[in-house]
């Protein structure tokens, strides 16, 4: 059996570990239960987020780490395949983003680079305007959570799209658990902006994205009515585990959901179970 665990709101909320998560984690494997977890938060690679699990106190491997920078880059190169020389992706987004597409040799400008981290000149608004600031081998843009978004990116993105660029988003979550209280989230700083100015939407390939559970079921070989899905956001985890028929979604507390949102008769998706926290898993007979 495969529990896919979200990570904001569900596992921590910044670096704080929710109580008895490592010692759940380790109940479950020893359980002989697989555990992976699926987060759709793009600032961090899977080896960054092994960093942090270490660092933690969360025993974990990369192996079971799958995020939404990951799913974006296999997405690129296993399926959109963009012909060179168009072949490069401009990031709004931080470096989880830039390390994952690195893995998957795939060409990106913008994302960290600091020499966007300013703010507009006159030469900017010529050279956006006539594209001679522009790189011509871009053929998509890339938007997840960038904690330095600014002007200068976004009109940058904006050119890049209003040419023909690919729009994909890691995900499109408009906000983010950190510290137990809720930041603008990768929706609310790149992708939806964008799609206001561009009046298209991303393909979003973070959760709910289908493209990503099916990704995942093919790396782990699991079996859907055999997996549950636990996570604290209904629009993104739970969505995902009811649209992708598997055997199980459980709503936990900790994070932005409440039962108000799932009881409420427009609910976007209705969990199986709840816990008020994950190491609630426990006490159930698994
Ligand atoms: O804005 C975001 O990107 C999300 O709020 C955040 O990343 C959610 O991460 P998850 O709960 O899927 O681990
Ligand atoms: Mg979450």
């Amino acid at each position: 059996m495969f529990f896919l665990l979200d990570c904001d709101g569900v596992i921590w909320t910044g670096d704080h570990v929710f109580e008895g998560v490592p010692e759940t984690l380790e109940l479950l494997r020893s359980r002989g239960k697989k555990v992976v977890f699926v987060t759709n938060n793009s600032t961090k690679s899977r080896e960054e987020y092994l960093k942090k699990f270490t660092t933690l106190g969360i025993p974990s491997n990369v192996e079971e780490i799958f995020g939404s920078a990951y799913s974006s880059a296999i997405y690129i190169s296993r399926i959109l395949e963009l012909p060179a020389p168009k072949n490069k992706v401009f990031v709004l987004g931080e470096a989880g983003i830039e390390n994952e597409l690195r893995s998957e040799n795939i060409p990106f400008i913008g994302g960290t680079d600091p020499a966007l981290r300013r703010d507009m000149t006159p030469e900017d608004w010529k050279g956006l305007a006539d594209g001679s600031l522009l790189d011509p081998d871009v053929g998509c843009v890339l938007a997840g959570l960038d904690f330095h978004i600014n002007y200068l990116k976004l009109a940058h993105a904006l050119q890049y799209l209003r040419r023909g660029a690919v729009f994909l988003a890691t995900n499109i979550d408009s906000t983010f658990p950190m510290n137990h209280n809720f930041f603008p989230g990768a929706g609310s700083v790149g992708a939806m902006p964008l799609a206001f100015m561009t009046g298209t939407q991303p393909l979003a390939l973070g959760k709910p994205s289908q493209a990503m559970l099916d990704a995942i079921e093919g790396k782990f070989q699991l079996d859907r009515a055999r997996t549950c899905m636990v996570g604290d956001r209904l629009n993104t985890d739970i969505k995902f585990g009811v649209e992708g028929k598997l055997g199980g979604t459980l709503a936990v507390l900790t994070g932005v959901s409440k039962r108000a949102d799932w009881e409420a008769r427009d609910a976007v998706a209705v969990p199986a179970f709840y816990v008020d926290k994950l190491s609630d898993l426990g006490a159930v007979a698994l």
